[in-house]
């Protein structure tokens, strides 16, 4: 489908536009790069994350005391720190002062803590022993090339640790998309208040933002405001593409005479993937490729220009896109049970903004929702899915996508 014949295809029934999206994203996952392991944080595993070695890798004291071989009193023969590779305890009745994490030498039978333990009046140490063993056993984390995580795994500071602990001195991640912004319109003001015919671009700081907390980087360039002609929108799209793997546009996805946009995508040779989806708000949103000369897809995004529109669109094609591009899993959508009624809208799938009561596990419908507003936005928690020929009622469960908030967002 070319941008020239689709202006009046059917719109993409919401949830089916959203897993073609992810499927989209992941047949153009982005090439997997060798990264030291501290500089993958935020990324997603390329590999299987096998053990290289058993987990512990040799026996450690778990706690600071004394190994000990033979019944007591015992001999101290000697000290081991975390760090050192002891000489085996070798003598009837002996024992050698260990440190928690000192590796227990060959030969000891068991650890008797410290405070367990008492001195004889002829230089010697004893006490009993627990029951419990007092030391970790090689392979009682994970044996040796044992899956801990599979590929596909998204990158955290768990994942971090566990990766160096096992050996790893570098992995093999799944890059951040990066990704542009480029805002249509020449209503919109960049500085001061809003007035006499003009309102401030509100997604000009609003997308990037989203697209970071989407794990995306944000290439450099100019967002915009880019002028209101054909030719300006070309070479707007054209310069951004050359530097991203996704670019986002706002504005301009209906027919209206200064919507460039649909006629640019068809001068870059795009093929749209979405063209219009039975959403509310929202429904001109649409995803294009590009195939570039080296072979590789590139997606612009038709965010619609108004801005809580453009927001649905981040939400039901961008996010899953991404996912696809990052080598995740599609996210899977929570539920929420809504506290007060949510109209349907039709034959469209209705995304309302919702604030959610973690304590009472409830979603409130926001006001301000209007599809040019940001203020209930601004407070939301996400959106509650009203799917096609219903209506929320209080009481009733329904799919719920959240913003991509970080912690302590929205408190
Ligand atoms: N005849 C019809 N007109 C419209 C329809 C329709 O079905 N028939 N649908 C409406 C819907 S739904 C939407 S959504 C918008 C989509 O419009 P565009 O994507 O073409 O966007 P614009 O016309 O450029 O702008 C719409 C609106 O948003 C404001 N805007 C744009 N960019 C920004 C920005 N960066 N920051 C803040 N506000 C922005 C702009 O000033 C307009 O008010 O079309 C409807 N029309
Ligand atoms: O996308 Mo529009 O009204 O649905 O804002």
């Amino acid at each position: 489908m070319t941008a020239e014949t689709v202006a009046t295809t059917a719109p993409t029934a919401w949830g089916e536009a959203r897993n073609q999206m992810y499927e989209a994203g992941r047949a153009a996952a982005l090439a997997p790069v060798e990264l030291p392991v501290e500089e993958a944080d935020g990324l997603t595993l390329a590999q299987d994350l096998v053990t290289l070695t058993t987990l512990p890798a040799f026996p450690t004291s778990s706690v600071d005391g004394f190994a000990v071989r033979g019944d007591a009193p015992w001999t101290v023969v000697g000290k081991v720190l975390a760090g050192h590779s002891p000489a085996p305890l070798t003598g009837d009745s002996t024992a050698v002062e260990i440190a928690t994490g000192g590796m227990l030498p060959p030969g000891a039978e068991g650890v008797l803590r410290v405070e367990e333990s008492r001195h004889t009046g002829d230089g010697r140490i004893t006490g009993r022993l627990r029951e419990t063993i007092e030391w970790r056993r090689p392979g009682e984390e994970a044996e040796l090339g044992e899956l801990l995580v599979p590929a596909g795994t998204p990158v955290d500071p768990g994942v971090l640790g566990l990766a160096a602990s096992c050996g790893y001195d570098t992995l093999r991640v799944h890059p951040r998309p990066r990704a542009a912004l480029r805002v249509f319109g020449d209503e919109l003001l960049t500085q001061g208040p809003p007035g006499d015919g003009r309102v401030r671009d509100a997604l000009g700081p609003n997308v990037p933002a989203l697209l970071r907390r989407l794990g995306c980087q944000l290439a450099p360039g100019a967002v915009g405001p880019v002028e209101d002609t054909l030719e300006a929108h070309v070479a707007a799209i054209r310069s951004a593409l050359a530097g991203a793997d996704l670019v986002c546009t706002t504005g301009g996805t209906m027919h209206g005479p200064v919507d460039h946009l649909h006629p640019a995508l068809a001068e870059l040779g795009a093929e749209y993937l979405v063209n219009t989806v039975a959403v509310r708000p929202g429904f001109p949103m649409l995803v294009a490729r590009v195939v570039g000369d080296d072979g590789r897809a590139r997606f612009i995004a038709g965010l619609p220009g108004n801005p809580q529109s453009a927001l649905v669109a981040l939400a039901s094609l961008v996010e899953p896109l991404l996912a696809g591009l990052r080598g995740r899993a599609l996210p899977a959508l929570g539920t929420v049970e809504l506290a007060e009624p949510v109209p349907g809208r039709g034959d469209f799938t209705h995304l309302a903004l919702v604030h959610v009561d973690a304590a009472a596990g409830t979603a409130r419908p926001m006001r301000h929702v209007g599809s040019a507003m940001l203020r209930g936005l601004a407070q939301a928690h996400g959106f509650a899915v009203i799917v096609p020929g219903t209506s929320g009622e209080p009481g009733a469960r329904v799919p719920f996508v959240p913003l991509p908030l970080l912690p302590g967002e929205r408190p």
